[in-house]
C-alpha cells in the first residue's frame, strides 16, 4: 500500500520535521527490556507531540491464541508455534501500516525480530510502504539484569496466570534458551547496510549505525539518557504565595505566612527521607527558592521551570481577565493545551521548554523539583502518560508532595499532603465546553 502524501499543518515543529512516517523495530531476546524501551520511548515521543504507538507481538499472540503458552510453544521445531507467531507479526505490520498511513507518525514494533530472515521481512514491509525504519536492539548478557526483568514483569504476565513465580521463571528461562538457538544479534559487519541502534546492558555501551533524521536522533539521545537504577522523583509546587492569596496569576511574589510554614514542613519532610545525593531544583521565581530554604541540600535554579508566562494577563485575577478579554478567556477553556496568552505561553510551549528538564530527570537519581501549577501538570503528564486534553486540568494542590517511583513499565505515584492550609488555585473545565 503506497503511503499517501501527507500534508502537515505547521502548527508544531516536530510534525514538519518528521517528514516521513517512522517504524522503530525492537530486536532482542526475551527479557531484555524491549517492551520497557518501547513504552518509555512512546511515552516520551507522544509527550513532545510526535504521535507514537506501540505494537506488541506478544499481545497479538495472546489475543489470537487464547491458550496459555509454555516454553514448548516457542520451540523452533514447533510448526504451530512458528505459524502463529509469523501470523501475529503480519497482523502487527498490517496495523502499523494503518496507523502510519493515518494520523500516526511513529510506530514501535515490539517483537524479538531476532533473525535476519525476520528483519528482512520488516525491511521489505517498510520499503513497500515508504516508512523509514530503525532497528533498536537491546543486547544484555548480564544474568542478574535478565533475572530481575523476569521476576519484575514476566512472572505476572497473562502467560503465567495461576503459575507460581518460581515455575514461571523457570519456564521463561526455558523459552529464552529456545530463542537463543536462532538469535542473530545485529552486528556492524553483517548488518552494515541496516539502520540500527544497539544498546548493550541497559546502556553501558551503544552502537549507532546509519541512523539519520529527526526522530532517530531523538530516539538515540533519549535511550542514551535513560537508566534502570531505582530512585524517586519528588514533585511539589512552591508554598502558597501572596499572589495566590489574592487570586492573581503569575508575578514573582513572596510566600504567604502559610507558604512559609509549608517551607518549614517541607524541609522536615525531605530531610527525614535521608535521600542519598538528593538534587533540589527550583525555578528562578522567589516563591520556589523560598520554599527550599529549610532543605539540607543546595538548590539549583532552572529558568525552564518558571511558571507559564500569562503575557498581558500577568498579575491579573481570572475575573479581571474575563472582564477585559472575554473572548480570549472563553477560547482558553475550549482548547487549554494549545491556547497561548497574548505575548505569553501555552501549555504546548511549556512542554517544549521542559524537554531538557525531563531529559536531565531521566539521567539523575533522587531529585526534588519545586515548581508551579502549570509546570507540575506538564511534568506529571510525562511520567503518568496523561493526554494533552486532560493535562491542563490535572489537580496539583498546593502544599502536597507527589513522589514518583518507576516500577516495571510505569510509575508508582504517592501523594503527601503536608497538612498546611492553602487556597485552592484549581480552575475546573467549565461544564459547557
Ligand atoms: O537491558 C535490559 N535487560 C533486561 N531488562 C531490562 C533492560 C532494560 C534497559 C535496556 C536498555 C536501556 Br537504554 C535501558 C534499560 C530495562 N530492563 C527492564 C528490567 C526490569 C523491568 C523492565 C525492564
Ligand atoms: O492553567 P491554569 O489553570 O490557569 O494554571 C496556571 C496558573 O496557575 C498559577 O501558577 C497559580 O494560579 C498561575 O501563576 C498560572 O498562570
Amino acid at each position: 500500500m503506497a503511503a499517501k502524501s501527507r500534508q502537515y499543518t505547521a502548527s508544531f515543529p516536530s510534525k514538519s520535521l518528521v517528514n516521513m512516517p517512522v517504524c522503530l523495530a525492537m530486536v532482542g531476546l526475551p527479557a531484555r527490556g524491549k517492551t520497557f524501551i518501547a513504552r518509555k520511548l512512546a511515552r516520551y515521543l507522544n509527550w513532545i507531540g510526535i504521535e507514537t504507538k506501540v505494537f506488541s507481538s506478544g499481545n497479538y499472540r495472546r489475543d489470537l491464541y487464547k491458550t496459555q503458552c509454555t516454553h514448548k510453544f516457542f520451540d523452533p521445531d514447533n510448526p504451530e508455534g512458528i505459524a502463529i507467531r509469523e501470523h501475529c507479526a503480519k497482523l502487527a505490520m498490517n496495523d502499523i501500516a494503518i496507523w502510519l498511513n493515518g494520523k500516526g507518525q511513529v510506530a514501535i514494533f515490539d517483537s524479538t525480530n531476532g533473525t535476519r530472515k525476520r528483519r528482512e521481512k520488516v525491511i521489505q514491509f517498510c520499503k513497500q510502504n515508504s516508512f523509514k525504519l530503525l532497528f533498536i536492539e537491546s543486547f544484555c548478557d548480564d544474568p542478574s539484569i535478565v533475572h530481575s526483568n523476569i521476576m519484575e514483569v514476566k512472572v505476572t504476565s497473562p502467560d503465567y496466570k495461576n503459575v507460581s513465580p518460581e515455575q514461571a521463571c523457570e519456564d521463561f528461562k526455558a523459552r529464552i534458551k529456545l530463542y537463543e538457538t536462532q538469535y542473530e544479534p545485529l552486528c556492524l559487519t553483517k548488518d552494515d547496510q541496516v539502520r540500527f541502534l544497539k544498546v548493550v546492558n541497559t546502556g553501558r555501551r551503544f552502537v549507532v549505525n546509519r541512523a539519520e533524521g529527526y526522530v532517530e536522533s531523538k530516539v538515540a539521545y533519549y535511550t542514551m539518557n535513560i537508566h534502570v537504577v531505582s530512585r524517586s522523583i519528588y514533585l511539589t509546587r512552591h508554598g502558597e504565595s501572596e499572589f495566590n492569596l489574592k487570586g492573581r496569576i503569575g508575578g514573582d511574589s513572596d510566600l504567604s505566612p502559610h507558604g512559609q510554614k509549608f517551607a518549614e514542613v517541607l524541609g522536615e519532610f525531605v530531610n527525614k527521607q535521608n535521600l542519598e545525593n538528593l538534587k533540589v531544583w527550583t525555578s528562578q521565581l522567589k516563591r520556589t527558592s523560598q520554599s527550599a530554604q529549610h532543605i539540607k541540600a543546595s538548590a539549583e535554579q532552572w529558568k525552564a521551570l518558571n511558571e507559564l508566562d500569562a503575557g498581558v494577563c500577568d498579575g491579573m485575577t481570572y475575573e479581571e481577565i474575563q472582564e477585559k478579554y472575554p473572548e480570549d478567556f472563553a477560547r482558553r477553556d475550549q482548547d487549554k493545551f494549545h491556547y497561548r496568552y497574548k505575548r505569553g505561553e501555552s501549555y504546548e510551549d511549556i512542554v517544549i521548554r521542559l524537554e531538557p528538564v525531563i531529559m536531565e530527570l531521566e539521567r539523575q537519581q533522587n531529585v526534588l523539583v519545586i515548581c508551579h501549577q502549570a509546570i507540575m501538570r506538564c511534568l506529571l503528564a510525562y511520567f503518568l502518560e496523561v493526554k494533552k486534553e486532560e493535562l491542563p486540568y490535572l489537580a496539583v494542590p498546593l502544599h502536597t508532595v507527589f513522589k514518583l517511583t518507576p516500577v516495571a513499565y510505569g510509575c508508582k505515584v504517592e501523594k503527601f499532603p503536608l497538612g498546611i492550609e492553602a487556597v485552592n488555585t484549581q480552575r475546573e473545565r467549565p461544564k459547557n465546553v
